[in-house]
């Protein structure tokens, strides 16, 4: 099946309110539209005769060596959407060699998901994403149960200092999680029990130093999520940051902010090569991929399409998504001239009006 196609077949199997939970955003949903019509402006201009039988496209990075230029973005509550959930999700990104972001809104508890890894791959990515925390003792917590459980890096989502004004789930009255589907990760720490989509608690007064003390809480590398803006860039390098994911949080925060493949080039030059740049929000073909490597990104995230794909089929349906997206990219690189990811350069894409 195609992603359209996944798409379509996981809107018939959810119920309505789950569907738009997923593919909702903020107020107006201006920010969420921004992020398909932005890749649909930017185009590739190939380079002919440099080409190569075979490409290598794996990429090194804090936390995983040698995986798939597009990973598995975080994303809350698999159980919601296929009873198999996140470890469906583990296995379908594991076996693709795909880097699995989970974290303190999953379904299913963190050793759980990286045994469900393991299965299908011998060495698999998981990494662990957390809010900065009001309380220093929950953070801590959850730091220690990702390492115990053997997560290889950390992603602390910054865009968030409040959840963002989900207007389909206001007017659909979305909040408790049906029995059965709660934040497992959150379970017996201090606060609210788990089972509602607001128990996970943001914390509006975070800063920099927050995001430093975390760093300093662990040796395994911590990505920052959620910068659009070039002097952010700098400070997250600067505060310790192992690398930084370019995110409008698929247009779930700010209704706002701009699309963040806009954002990207700006956040490149601005990291200048100190660390790695992940960008996600839109991408939904290998030719998007393409444009965000050539515009200097590592690797891409996706999000809504592998929840499309995890409805729809389960675990299956998710690797159909990695698969369709990596062959495309794959494709997309040989009809560029690249054998490797680094072949694609910036003054290989225009951008125009939505005229292509
Ligand atoms: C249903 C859903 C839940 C999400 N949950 C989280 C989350 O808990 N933490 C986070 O940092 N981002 C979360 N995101 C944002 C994704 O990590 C990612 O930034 C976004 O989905 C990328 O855009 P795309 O869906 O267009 O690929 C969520 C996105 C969706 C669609
Ligand atoms: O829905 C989201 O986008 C999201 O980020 C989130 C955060 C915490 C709990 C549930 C979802």
């Amino acid at each position: 099946m195609t992603l359209g196609e996944l798409h379509d077949a996981a809107r018939a199997a959810l119920d309505p309110v789950h569907y738009d939970y997923v593919a909702g955003g903020a107020g107006e949903e201006r920010a969420l539209a921004a992020n398909g019509r932005a890749f649909d402006r930017y185009a590739l201009l190939p380079r002919v005769l440099r080409g190569a039988a075979r490409r290598d496209t794996a990429v090194d990075l804090p936390g995983a060596r040698r995986a798939a230029p597009v990973m598995v973005a975080p994303t809350a509550f698999h159980r919601l959407l296929h009873p198999d959930g996140e470890r469906a999700t583990a296995r379908a990104a594991a076996a693709e060699g795909a880097v699995l972001v989970t974290g303190v809104a999953a379904t299913t508890a963190v050793p759980a998901v990286v045994a469900a890894a393991r299965e299908a791959a011998p060495d698999p990515a998981v990494w662990f994403l957390l809010y900065p925390h009001p309380r220093r003792e929950v953070t801590e917590a959850l730091v220690r149960r990702a390492e115990e459980a053997g997560c290889s890096a950390l992603v602390v989502t910054a865009d968030s200092p409040r959840f963002g004004r989900r207007t389909r789930d206001l007017r659909n009255g979305f909040d408790d999680l049906p029995p059965g589907c709660a934040a497992e990760n959150m379970r017996d720490l201090p606060g609210a029990p788990p089972g509602a989509l607001t128990d996970i608690p943001m914390h509006p007064a975070a800063s920099w130093r927050d995001f430093a003390e975390t760093v300093g809480m662990t040796s395994l590398p911590v990505w920052i999520k959620g910068v659009l803006h070039p002097a952010d860039a700098r400070l997250a390098v600067e505060h310790g940051a192992a690398g930084v994911i370019v995110s409008n949080h698929g247009g779930r925060q700010c209704d706002t902010a701009a699309a963040s493949v806009d954002c990207l080039p700006a956040v490149v030059d601005a990291v200048a090569g100190a660390v790695p740049v992940v960008l996600d929000g839109g991408v939904r073909r290998g030719g998007d991929v393409a444009v965000a490597l050539a515009l200097g990104a590592a690797a891409v995230g996706v999000g809504r399409p592998v929840l499309w794909g995890l409805a729809a089929k389960g675990a299956a349906g998710v690797r159909e998504v990695l698969r369709t997206l990596l062959d495309e990219y794959d494709h997309t690189l040989a009809l560029c001239g690249g054998r490797r990811n680094a072949d694609l350069s910036a003054d290989m894409v225009v951008r125009g009006d939505a005229a292509w």
